[in-house]
């Protein structure tokens, strides 16, 4: 990790999100995995499952016989551990229920907005470097809320072509109705555009590898998505008042996702700076992703010294990390100075693991600057909405004329005609 001031950070910023060549090379190999699928179906999901996750597989689907086994070898602790965040994720993802409204704005009049559950989903679970059962809780849980039918999954095979036995017990509990043994670009190509074995799907969520999340932005369009969902990323805004063993331990706690995830810190003291870098060396001697940590720091690890926190928060801003924590002493304060970050966590007894796992909030959320736009996955991912309008004979007699007025000025007589035809309709018996 090396230090920077505010002005070597955003001119660094700048030069790397103008190089596109990386993500040329990435764009190529993504590209020629969804054509693959598109043209080769089922055929050239087992050929690149042998080419990325190395192994052949015999079926592309989970059967009962391993879901059953999966049960048999997952722990009581781990059983209530999952119960107690499924409860905490539930109870919060509640809160995000949309209704369908009507209003009765003037008699004659009805509109209103009917909200429908989407029929299937496909939720990608990464599974490269990592199991990630929690993500199967994030992604599932707002869908069931949101009443969706049919929940299929996908994530990658382990080397011994089964799927992690935490991610099928996770599956199992939170009711999802298929899973198949396929991950990275080639999953997300099978779930845009269907093959013999897995059907198209309406919407795509999860996150994943830089592969799973360019695919999904690819195909985004032929089939909806939740967001850009990619490497890990925290942001901590640390003053003199933040222990510096917690700040590198929680840097550190994304850096081990993937050697492309990134950990920033951004500190008013210097002298906080130094002991944070000596933090981090020391923990990541202890860590078993000690390898992946290493190259993840040296790629996208920095500390930035500011000469204040209004400083600090215009960097974040500009970054709009995937996680933000403020380790400063007044973090509800500063929280109104945040406009970009996909989940905040304020002070020092808020650290990321513990919204990765347990309090509520999704853990799917968006990164690479996208939180800018994009929020976390809610159950709002789930429904989408259809505007009702009614109107009575009167009440379309009375709004005519301001309606053909409009249309005639656009030059669309024809639908000037649908109103006016109505307009001169004294027939007494067509009253709806
Ligand atoms: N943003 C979020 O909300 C969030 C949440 C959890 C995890 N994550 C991120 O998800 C990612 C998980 O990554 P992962 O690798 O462990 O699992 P993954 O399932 O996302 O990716 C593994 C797959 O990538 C494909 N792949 C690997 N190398 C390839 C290559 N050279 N060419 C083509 N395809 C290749 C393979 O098909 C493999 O199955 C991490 O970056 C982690 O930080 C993000
Ligand atoms: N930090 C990840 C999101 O970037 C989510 C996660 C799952 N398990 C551990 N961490
Ligand atoms: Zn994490």
């Amino acid at each position: 990790m090396n230090i920077q001031t505010k002005e070597q950070f955003l001119q660094d910023y700048k030069a790397s999100t103008s190089n596109q060549l990386k993500e040329q090379e990435l764009d190529q190999a993504v590209l020629d995995i969804i054509s693959g699928v598109r043209e080769d179906g089922d055929e050239a999901l087992y050929r690149y499952t042998k080419k990325f996750d190395h192994v052949a597989l015999d079926s592309l689907i989970v059967s009962k016989e391993e879901l059953i086994e999966a049960k048999k070898q997952v722990d009581a602790g781990f059983l209530d551990a999952l119960q107690q965040a499924i409860e905490n994720i539930k109870a919060f993802h509640e809160q995000q229920k949309e209704k369908s409204w009507f209003v009765n704005k003037e008699p004659g009049i009805l509109l209103g907005q009917k909200v429908t559950p989407l029929d299937k989903v496909g939720v990608y679970v990464p599974g490269g470097k990592a199991a990630y059962p929690s993500t199967v809780l994030m992604d599932v849980i707002p869908a069931k809320i949101a009443g969706v039918e049919k929940i299929v999954l996908t994530t990658p095979p382990q080397a011994n072509g089964k799927i992690n036995p935490h991610v099928l017990v996770a599956a199992q509990l939170v009711g999802v109705d298929t899973i198949y043994k396929v991950g990275g670009a080639q999953a997300i190509a099978a779930l845009a555009y269907g093959t013999e074995t897995i059907e198209k799907v309406a919407k795509i969520v999860g996150p994943g590898n830089a592969f799973v999340a360019r695919a999904k932005k690819w195909v985004y369009g032929d089939v909806a998505i939740d967001m850009i969902a990619g490497p890990s990323e925290i942001c901590i805004v640390a003053d003199q008042t933040a222990p510096p063993s917690f700040v590198a331990a929680d840097l550190l706690s994304q850096a081990e996702h993937d050697e492309s995830a990134s950990s920033i810190c951004v500190t008013t003291s210097i002298a906080l700076a130094e002991q944070i870098i000596a933090e981090v060396e020391k923990q990541t001697n202890t860590l078993e992703r000690k390898e992946i940590i290493i190259q993840s720091l040296k790629q996208n690890g920095k500390i930035i010294v500011t000469a204040n926190l209004q400083e600090a928060f215009l960097i974040v801003n500009e970054l709009a990390p995937e996680h933000l924590q403020l380790m400063v002493e007044n973090p509800n304060e500063s929280l109104s100075s945040i406009k970009n970050a996909g989940a905040i966590f304020l002070g020092n007894y808020s650290p990321e693991p513990l919204g990765d796992y347990f309090a509520g909030p999704n853990h799917t959320l968006p990164t690479n600057g996208t939180a800018k736009f994009a929020s976390p996955l809610g159950v709002y991912d789930f429904m989408k909405k259809s505007s009702i309008i009614s109107y009575s004979k009167e009440a379309l007699q009375q709004a005519a004329d301001p309606i053909i007025k409009i249309a005639t000025v656009e030059g669309l007589t024809a639908h000037a005609n649908s109103i006016q035809l109505r307009k001169d309709d004294t027939n007494a018996s067509s009253k709806n």
